[in-house]
């Protein structure tokens, strides 16, 4: 299946990665939705729940989590983290810096793996909050990982050996496609395009929709329509050897309906798109200049 692709490359200088045994147990901080989607997609990969301990202060979100999946739910962070062979931290990027200092003396006693979903937190600020280099994985998912389909995009800090990189890859793993990156800067544009790029998309299937309808299709007919030619054309491109450019010119008949309409979205598209994701990744710096500032 595409979505369980790895286009690993681990980061320079480490060599080939080791099974890692599945009686690992993960924390998990701040259980929210990117939380469910990992510890759902995982419990379908064969983790079983009591592997799991997850932290959060609301209440509801914790009976939501022990009702849903099984797994342990705890108030108190500090109290998660006891055990586990790695620590996801899954909170707002604006709270991470206080989440991290809190749980910084029981992280310096554990020494797990750190594997921050944060957006636009860097590895480094994460280290300082914690008061110790400890190996920290940085990971950029996507919603789509709610159903399996997620895509992520990965940094280790030269920290992590080659046990625990294989560790944050089968994790994600478990939920989409996986990359490395080699430089933590790219993580920027990671997120600037499969990061936010649920979002682009949905924003598209919503005018395309909208399109049709003003052309007197009934909503639900458009929808279905045009659902399955994005999943469809998505699928087409990436199992087929050819690029999106040959795929589309297979589309497109000389003087035919395709051409007219491409000839339309070409006056724009692209350079929106370039914009788009410009400003996506201008923000995901602009928030860890921000998040990381020290004190
Ligand atoms: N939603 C998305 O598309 C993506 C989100 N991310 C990142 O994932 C992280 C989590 O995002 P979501 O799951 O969407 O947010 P969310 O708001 O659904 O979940 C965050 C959870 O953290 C809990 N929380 C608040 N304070 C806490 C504390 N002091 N200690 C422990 N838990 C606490 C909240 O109660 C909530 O359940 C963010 O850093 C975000 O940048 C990354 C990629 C995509
Ligand atoms: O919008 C955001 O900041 C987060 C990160 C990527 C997707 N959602």
């Amino acid at each position: 299946m595409p979505h369980k692709t790895s286009s690993k490359t681990p980061p320079k200088g480490k060599s080939p990665v080791t099974p890692v045994s599945k009686a690992r147990k993960l924390a998990i901080i701040g259980g929210g939705n990117m939380a469910s989607s990992l510890i759902g997609g995982l419990l379908q990969d064969g983790w079983k729940a009591k592997q799991f301990r997850v932290a959060d202060p609301n209440p509801a979100q914790r009976d939501l989590l022990s009702e849903r999946f099984g797994v342990a739910a705890y108030a108190d962070n500090s109290e998660a983290v006891q055990g586990a062979d790695g620590v996801v931290l899954a909170v707002k990027p604006q709270m991470l810096g206080g989440v991290v200092a809190e749980l910084a003396p029981a992280l310096r006693k554990t020494r797990p793996l750190i594997i921050s979903i944060a957006a636009g937190v860097r590895a480094a600020d994460i280290q300082r909050w914690i008061g110790e280099p400890l190996p920290v994985v940085r990971v950029m998912p996507n919603t789509p990982a709610l159903v399996a389909a997620g895509a992520s995009g990965l940094y280790a800090t030269p920290e992590v050996n080659n046990v625990q990189i294989d560790f944050a890859e089968s994790l994600m793993r478990a939920v989409g496609l996986v990359v490395w990156v080699q430089q933590e800067s790219l993580m920027d544009v990671v997120t600037g395009l499969s990061g936010s790029g649920p979002a682009y998309l949905f924003l598209v299937l919503e005018a395309m929709e909208d399109a049709a309808v003003a052309q007197g299709l009934d909503r639900r007919t458009a929808r279905l329509l045009t659902l399955q030619t994005v999943f469809g054309a998505a699928k087409m491109a990436l199992e087929s050897e050819d690029t999106p450019a040959t795929l589309r010119s297979h589309v497109t008949s000389p003087g035919g309906t395709t051409a007219a309409g491409i000839r339309e979205l070409e006056r724009g598209l692209r350079s929106l798109f370039y914009e788009a994701v410009d400003a996506a990744t201008a923000r995901s710096q602009a928030m860890a200049n921000h998040y990381g500032a020290e004190e």
